[in-house]
């Protein structure tokens, strides 16, 4: 495999093929690059949101963990807090995953979008994150979105993992970038999604078989390794319209964002959070 951004995690099953802009996802090139393993891998030429289709199979007893839905197109793409989600057909990977963290405490879940974006990174080269899960380009681009929701299913409580990861363009959204505009010379999305879903079943497991315990598994550190917030002031914006200025200084065990403000230490969550952006920039929503 070869290219700028891709990483280490290139597999002797992968055929890479070179293929020009927009061809469609090979569902036999991608199950044939997938290792043995729990995968279920379904490629749909449109729907309305991967999220949803995930969700509802789940909920009725049709998927298992492991079940992939990959769409070229989605019509009514999902972000996270209500936004929407949009992307020229075939021009972004969209799809979603089903995971079982079983045994891992609630709270430990807060993770799994954490976990997911170094993932991606694990992937491919170059990227960072902003906390707690936008994949940013090497300019501060947005160049993926991650969704995890969870899911009540008949095999007990699991998670839906959605990636919007924006290949040979982007919509035009200020501040959004594609892996295209980001340099990169290896778009062919079928040898991508193989890479990022190996990528997050390793990460997976490693975080799973560690009870969910972040720092036990290296995930903590891995994450704040690639996370373009620490060391940046930023300015997060909270329900209600109280904000928070100060300098990114680290996660928590727990995934939350330690920012220093003039008055100490404050600590966010994800879910507490609207928008965190870099001090003094304007920056859509
Ligand atoms: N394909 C896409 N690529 C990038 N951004 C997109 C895309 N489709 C929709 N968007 C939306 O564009 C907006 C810009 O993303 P940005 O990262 O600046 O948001 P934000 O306000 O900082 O929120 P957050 O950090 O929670 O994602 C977001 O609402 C995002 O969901
Ligand atoms: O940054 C965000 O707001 C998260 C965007 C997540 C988008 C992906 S695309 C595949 C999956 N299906 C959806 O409807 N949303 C996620």
């Amino acid at each position: 495999m070869r290219g700028t951004l891709f990483g280490g995690l290139s597999s002797p099953n992968v055929e890479v093929v070179t293929e020009p802009l927009g061809q469609p996802l090979d569902a036999d090139l991608l199950r044939a690059a997938l290792p043995a393993g729990p995968w279920e891998v379904v490629v749909v030429p449109e729907t309305g949101s991967t999220n949803a289709d995930v969700r509802a199979a789940a909920v009725e007893g049709r998927a298992r963990p492991g079940h992939v839905c990959v769409a070229e197109h989605q019509t009514a793409g999902r972000g996270r807090l209500d936004r929407t989600w949009s992307a020229a057909p075939g021009e972004a990977l969209t799809f979603s995953v089903l995971v079982h963290p079983e045994g891992v405490p609630a709270e430990r879940w807060a993770w799994l979008p954490l976990l997911t974006g170094v993932a991606v990174t694990d992937a491919i080269h170059g990227l960072r994150l902003k906390w707690p899960n936008d994949v940013l380009d090497a300019a501060g681009g947005k160049l993926a979105g991650i969704l995890v929701e969870r899911v009540d299913t008949p095999g007990g409580p699991m998670a839906v993992i959605g990636i919007g990861l924006n290949v040979t363009g982007a919509p035009d959204i200020p501040g959004a970038s594609s892996l295209a505009r980001a340099g990169g010379d290896d778009l062919d999305r079928t040898t991508l999604l193989a890479v990022v879903l190996r990528a997050l079943g390793a990460r997976f497991e490693a975080w799973h078989a560690a009870g969910g315990d972040a720092t036990a598994c290296g995930l903590a550190a891995d994450y704040r390794a690639v996370c373009a917030t620490l060391g940046a002031d930023v300015r997060a914006e909270l329900p209600g319209g109280n904000v928070l200025v100060g300098r990114g200084e680290d996660v928590d065990p727990d995934g939350s964002l330690v920012i220093a403000t003039e008055n100490g230490p404050a600590r966010v969550a994800a879910g507490d959070v609207t928008h965190v952006r870099a001090a003094g920039a304007r920056e859509p929503g």
